[in-house]
């Protein structure tokens, strides 16, 4: 469902059932995870891992090609690209982000390196992201459920701000959201120029 306050921002909420969740987490577990002073970004306080190419967030550029995207997303693929989601050509960077209680991603827009769908398929636990318009600084709080798949085109990508709060609980709607581990996977290009 397209949000008519973030134009080009897509939601799909049970994008995949919780046995591909599981199937998925155990299967992310078991590989390595850079970051909190392991190599790769070992500069980056949240654990990361990196597929297709290996990008340096010190320097916001994409320093080596891996190769293609591991098998084990070979589903979650698939099924974007039957919504219609990187129909024309598949994603070839995955970056898998781990969050603890509390931790967060300041305020960005996608490093320009990359093309102009980005998406997020989320895990484990829900979160408030929070799109802010950057000419006018509006924001607009939108609710990441586990099992979600967060599509990003057009101004959602390039004109506003995303982040995630440091908090503990987040409030969505008058409602509390506790906060917990969350594992997210973000899938892009590299942009056409590049
Ligand atoms: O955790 C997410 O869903 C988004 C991550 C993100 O914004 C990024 O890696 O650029
Ligand atoms: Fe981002």
């Amino acid at each position: 469902m397209e949000c008519s306050k973030v134009p080009g921002l897509f939601l799909i909420d049970d994008f995949i059932s919780k046995e591909e969740e599981d199937q998925l987490l155990a299967t992310l577990d078991g590989r390595a995870w850079g970051g909190k002073g392991q190599k790769p970004n070992e500069e980056l306080r949240r654990r990361t891992q990196q597929y297709g190419y290996l990008f340096s967030f010190r320097t916001r550029q994409v320093e080596e090609h891996l190769g293609p995207l591991p098998a084990f997303v070979d589903g979650v693929v698939e099924r974007m690209r039957a919504f219609g989601v990187f129909a024309k050509e598949p994603p070839e960077y995955l970056l898998v982000n781990e969050y603890e209680r509390g931790q967060g991603i300041m305020p960005h827009v996608d490093a320009s390196t990359f093309g102009s769908t980005v998406t997020s398929l989320s895990l484990l636990t829900p979160c408030v992201m929070t799109f802010s318009k950057r000419d006018s600084g509006e924001s607009v709080d939108i609710l990441l459920r586990p099992r979600s798949l967060l599509v990003l085109t057009g101004d959602s990508r390039y004109n506003f701000t995303h982040s995630i709060s440091k908090n503990q609980v987040d409030h969505y709607c008058g409602e509390p959201i506790e906060r917990g581990r969350r594992v997210s996977l973000t899938f892009r290009r590299r942009a056409e120029s590049s």
